[in-house]
């Protein structure tokens, strides 16, 4: 959140006079703001240049998605500040045009902001913070009493569940693994309480908004350019706070499904397989800590055991990506990942839209692009199945995979996305870095009746339960065969130039 205060106002949080929710993950594009030019068909993202060419453009249902999510954030926002005595300032357009327009207005003295770790957001903080420096409010006083000064940007790190400065390694030292990385925090670092919100957040500035048009309002969809026919099927996410502290009390104490996590959590079909947070998590309406501490009080008040401590475990792989990026910058986005390097990849555009579109001939990828089309949202199993798929069956270029899901995803997140595909192609620094996921095991492992393909594909519905995941002719033709087939390892006809002699190893 971005928070303004009159040059009156003495210390932060006490009296915040402006909240501007930003795009996930949580950075300086703000949320009435940025979401949406990032979400519009034709990116201008530096991160996309180096396949912006191979990658047509979005469709409209995904943008549309993430934006009514978003929207349904700033709602939310705006009530909650409302009960509090404040209200949400809302604008659209770029932050480093805006905020120091805003800035002057209210002549505020400090602008406070999530500090990011990506490229594209460290760039928005400069551009923030070099707008700011042009603008001057004249203090209190005789003239030559005090000099005007400029708005100053802080920046506070606020995302993950450690605090960066609890961690008990330079960030450039940080652990490679993530092995080591979880067992050294989780030896040597605590996780930091909640804050406590303020009983009132006001009042709202006496001045200075007519002049930039009042505290605008909520946009729609309409208003964006944007529209969409609500999918019946999968999860329907609500943005906001007060959706996900609902969820968070609905998944832990109403239906008690923490106890069962760790046993649920590879599933893919149905609302309480797993935690289902991370949208939330994603726009800043959720809070890690907050998550860490109604762990600690279910633990005390139920059970502790192996599940409640394993969605900590998960959170900490967030934690860890986010610190990640910090350490490598850039080159979580590049072709040769954090580590660079060297392979050669096919940007088949014929084959990845085959797989983007849910064509590839074999349901259980097929189901899960389907499912995240309709409802921007896919469960970890899914992620990982359909990127090994991508990455070592067709061996297309991971960035096409990557950009389709910041593309789709609600819960997009850059150090999540990109450092998870960097993982699943064998370029970041998992131990395994030939991790391969058998669709014919995944399925039989985690789809045995086939219900989940038969949901997304019901066509697949009438045949036999263990035919569902292997229709043979009965299904669209397979687009590539597989790497490894029924337990033998084909020859490698797509990557062999990448790995010569080099077997890719089978998920267990
Ligand atoms: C190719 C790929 C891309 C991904 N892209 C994203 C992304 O853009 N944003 C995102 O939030 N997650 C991403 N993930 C991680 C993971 O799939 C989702 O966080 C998870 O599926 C969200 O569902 P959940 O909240 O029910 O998770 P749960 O299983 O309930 O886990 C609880 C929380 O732990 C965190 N978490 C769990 N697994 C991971 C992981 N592997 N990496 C980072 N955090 C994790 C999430 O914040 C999640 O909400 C990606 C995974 C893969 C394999």
């Amino acid at each position: 959140m971005l928070h303004l205060l009159p040059s009156s106002s003495s210390s932060f949080p006490l009296n915040p006079q402006f909240l501007l929710l930003r795009r996930p993950p949580a950075n300086l594009r703000v949320l009435l703001l940025g979401p949406f030019h990032a979400m519009s068909a034709a990116s201008s993202s530096s991160r996309r240049a180096a396949t912006a060419a191979a990658v047509p453009v979005a469709q409209e249902r995904p943008p549309a998605l993430r934006a009514q999510f978003l929207i349904e954030c700033l709602g939310d926002l705006k009530r909650n500040l409302m009960k509090q005595g404040l209200d949400l300032l809302i604008r659209h357009g770029k932050p480093e045009d805006i905020l120091p327009s805003v800035a002057k207005a209210v002549s505020a003295h400090t602008v406070y902001a999530h500090k990011e770790s990506c490229s594209e957001e460290l760039l928005v903080e400069r551009l923030v913070r070099k707008g700011l420096e042009q603008v001057v409010i004249p203090q209190g006083g005789a003239s030559n009493q005090k000099k005007p000064q400029n708005p100053k940007l802080q920046l506070i790190w606020g995302a993950t569940l450690y605090h960066i400065d609890d961690l008990p390694f330079s960030v450039t030292s940080l652990p490679d693994i993530y092995t080591q990385f979880r067992k050294a925090v989780e030896s040597k670092s605590s996780v930091r309480n909640c804050n406590k919100l303020p009983p009132s957040l006001g009042p709202p500035p006496s001045s200075g908004l007519d002049e930039i048009g009042g505290w605008g309002t909520v946009p729609t969809l309409e208003s964006l350019g944007l529209s969409m026919t609500k999918s019946e099927k999968g999860m329907h996410f609500i943005g906001g706070e007060s959706a996900a502290l609902g969820r968070v009390h609905e998944y832990f104490w109403k239906k008690d499904q923490l106890k069962v996590y760790k046993e649920t959590r590879n599933g893919m079909l149905g609302p309480d397989y797993s935690t289902k947070f991370s949208p939330w998590l994603a726009s800043g309406s959720l809070s890690p800590r907050y998550i860490c501490e109604e762990v600690k009080r279910y633990e005390k008040q139920r059970v502790a055991n192996d599940s409640t401590y394993w969605v900590l475990f998960e959170l900490i792989w967030r934690d860890y990506f986010r610190f990640i990026s910090a350490k490598y910058g850039n080159s979580i986005f590049q072709l040769g990942g954090p580590r660079n390097i060297v392979s050669k990849w096919s940007q088949d555009q014929a084959l990845f839209e085959s797989w983007r579109e849910g064509r590839t001939g074999y349901p259980l990828i097929d189901a899960n692009m389907k499912e995240l089309l309709a409802t921007g949202f896919m469960s970890n199993r899914g992620r990982q199945i359909v990127c090994s798929f991508l990455v070592r069956d067709m061996g297309i270029d991971w960035r096409m995979g990557a950009e389709w899901f910041e593309t789709c995803l609600l819960d997009y997140d850059p150090a999540s996305n990109y450092g998870n595909w960097t993982y699943g192609a064998g370029i970041g620094n998992d131990p395994r870095e030939d991790r391969y996921f058998s669709i014919p095991k995944q399925a039989k492992t985690y789809d045995p009746d086939g219900e989940y393909v038969a949901y997304w594909l019901p066509e697949l519905r009438s045949l036999a339960k263990e035919r569902r995941n292997f229709p043979g002719a009965l299904y669209i033709n397979q687009v590539v065969p597989l790497k490894f087939d029924a337990g033998h390892q084909r020859r490698d006809q797509f990557n062999r130039q990448r790995r010569p002699g080099n077997m890719y190893r089978r998920q267990k």
